[in-house]
């Protein structure tokens, strides 16, 4: 199979009959089907699904769905008319109801089981049916895969309702998760990290869901409430929606036997993997010895890039399982994430997530994930000549080659060609002792100031001789800027062929490529969705629009409102400090 079929380049598509065109199902088409599902998809009782790749599902519409947003940046990539997002037959579509789409689509989605490691623990407590065969996309509804412009996507519903593996809940997700999610894929992609895509995000004007939440102020860790949310569906869009936690659950399966066709299931999810994400590197000619020892050494090879630039633009995923780590290499579910104000390496503003999953323990998670990528890989190496011995090599060299992608990552912020250790760990200190905002301290720092009065901007705390707790803070940061301009100019005079040489404009412009002006703070995120459910989209469009911007200046008004320090008093107050669920 190709990802190449598109008969033409740059169609415009105005329609979802145009839409239609394009429509092309390799993973219904090349996977298996659940046995025991209903060929119309409409069963969604919760229910173990013992083999096949995926199960048919209908999803369930939202009643009355209201445009809210969609992404014009990603419709023209895609060639879609900017007019078509607010069209009947795209909002139906994409707000659920399958019911009208015209051939070749198909009428009917798709949801897929999946296995859940938590820190390279392997779990089947949260299915329930305690067999790990009832876990998998609760809520996730897949409606299309289409090849456009010669590439494929697969456009996937979040919030379409109750699949077989929703576990008894509702398959909804409400418009303030459903925002949250639209804005940070967007600006996700902006910032130039790999990401699932956002489409577009509907509400209904009348369907409602309770959900956990805090009253207003609260300080407690937990929710103290239930309140009443508007459901939405945003749409997302990824070359597939496989994770490591799906390989994971082929990957036991043939390990424990658990029924004949197990090892061939794994097989073609592995080969279906490598056509979906992999193409472009994984030579098709190959021994499936070698296609998969080629795909382990790319996705740790993305992986490791992936989890630099999250900490390169101050990204938390908040809940690294295996489940929500995809084998693509690419950020998926936003749901606990959070972009940090104060750098704190122990930042997780997901209150059920653990510091295992902190903002710089996110390389080590990653390394877990990495883990259960290759052990649910290895029963097709079991028979294979020094096959589990190069994946075990793989695992070794993981938090090697992780560190080199921190160290380059950390240099680049700093403007530097080569790593420095003990200049990064004097900013480390200083930075958690003085509370910086890491996204302007980074940005001031892209200035090359020669005295530290320009980066004061960016502390929280008043460091200046004599203030309360400063402890010569500000003769430490002196010292370290000067150093940091010593090794700035050595470089840049470096005798060493192997150092790029540049003049200071050339390091500041490249440093203000590599730390962005803005950020998606929650203290940001949370009056744009609280203003959409009173039906006001302005804050939220605001925001798409400078967030889709992030490196660039823009307007002074633009900087007053967006380039700030975290207001006092939102710090430690559930929902703009920390969150207990992604709903
Ligand atoms: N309201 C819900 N109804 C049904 N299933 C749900 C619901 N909320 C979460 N789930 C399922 O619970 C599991 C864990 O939830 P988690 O918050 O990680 O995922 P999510 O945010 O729904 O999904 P994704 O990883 O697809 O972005 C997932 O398998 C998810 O599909
Ligand atoms: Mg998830």
């Amino acid at each position: 199979m190709t990802n190449q079929l598109s008969p033409q380049k740059n169609a415009t598509v105005e329609t979802v009959k145009d839409l239609a065109k394009w429509a092309n199902y390799s993973l219904m088409n090349t996977l298996k089907c659940d046995p025991d599902a209903t060929s119309h998809g409409a069963d969604h009782r919760p229910r173990q699904v013992f083999s096949g790749h995926y199960v048919p599902v209908n999803p369930t519409p939202i009643e009355a769905p209201e445009y809210v947003a969609h992404s014009s940046t990603f419709f023209d990539e895609l060639g879609f008319a900017d007019s078509m997002a607010q069209s009947a037959d795209f909002m139906s579509l994409f707000s659920g109801d399958l019911s009208n789409v015209p051939e070749p689509m198909s009428k009917v989605g798709w949801a897929c089981g999946y296995a859940l490691s938590i820190y390279g623990t392997e779990y089947i407590q949260q299915c329930p049916f305690q067999t790990g065969n009832g876990y998998g996309d609760g809520r996730a509804v897949s409606v299309l895969e289409a090849v456009i412009n010669g590439k494929r996507w697969e456009m996937q519903l979040k919030g379409g309702g109750r699949t077989p593996y929703c576990r008894g809940a509702d398959g909804r997700a409400v418009l303030r998760s459903s925002v949250r999610e639209f804005l940070a894929q967007e600006h996700m992609h902006a910032l130039g990290v790999p990401t699932s895509r956002s489409l577009s995000l509907y509400v209904s004007k009348t369907e409602t869901v309770q959900r956990p939440w805090y009253s207003e102020g609260s300080r407690e860790q937990d929710p103290d409430r239930m309140i009443t949310e508007a459901v939405a569906i945003s749409t997302r869009v990824a070359p597939s929606f496989i994770r490591v936690g799906q390989l994971e659950l082929f990957g036991r399966r043939a390990r424990k036997h658990e029924h004949p066709q197990a090892m061939a299931e794994l097989e073609q999810l592995v080969l279906h993997l490598i056509d979906r994400e992999y193409a472009d590197v994984i030579d098709p000619n190959l021994s499936l010895r070698d296609k998969v020892l080629k795909l382990a050494s790319e996705f740790r090879s993305r992986l490791t890039s992936l989890v630099a630039n999250w900490v390169r633009v101050g990204y938390c995923q908040g809940n690294f399982n295996s489940d929500n780590c995809a084998a693509g290499g690419f950020t998926l579910d936003y749901g606990p994430f959070g972009f940090c104000d104060v750098f704190n390496p122990q930042y997780q503003p997901w209150t059920g997530g653990g510091k295992h999953f902190a903002f710089l323990n996110q390389d080590a998670a990653a390394g877990r994930n990495y883990l259960m990528f290759c052990t649910a890989l290895s029963p097709l190496l079991a028979n294979e000549a020094d096959g589990i011995d190069g994946l075990q090599q793989l695992v070794n060299d993981f938090s090697t080659e992780m560190q080199t992608k921190m160290e380059q990552m950390w240099a680049a912020k700093l403007g530097l060609n080569r790593f420095n250790a003990a200049l990064f760990t004097e900013l480390s200190t200083l930075m958690q002792q003085t509370s910086v905002d890491y996204t302007m301290f980074f940005r001031e720092l892209s200035s090359l100031p020669d005295d530290i009065e320009p980066l004061t901007k960016s502390f929280y705390q008043d460091i200046s001789q004599g203030a309360q707790g400063a402890q010569g803070l500000e003769q430490r940061w002196s010292a370290w800027l000067a150093q940091w301009h010593s090794l700035l100019t050595s470089e840049a005079n470096s005798d060493d062929i192997s150092v790029l040489t540049r003049s200071r404009e050339d390091i500041a412009k490249q440093m203000k490529l590599v730390n962005p002006k803005y950020s998606l703070r929650e203290w940001l995120l949370v009056p744009a969705y609280q203003q959409a459910s009173q039906g006001d989209y302005t804050l939220l469009r605001e925001l798409q629009a400078v967030m889709t911007d992030p490196y660039a200046e823009q307007s002074q008004e633009v900087e007053d409102t967006f380039y700030r320090l975290k207001a006092s008093e939102y710090f430690a107050i559930g929902g703009l400090s920390h969150l207990s669920c992604s709903s």
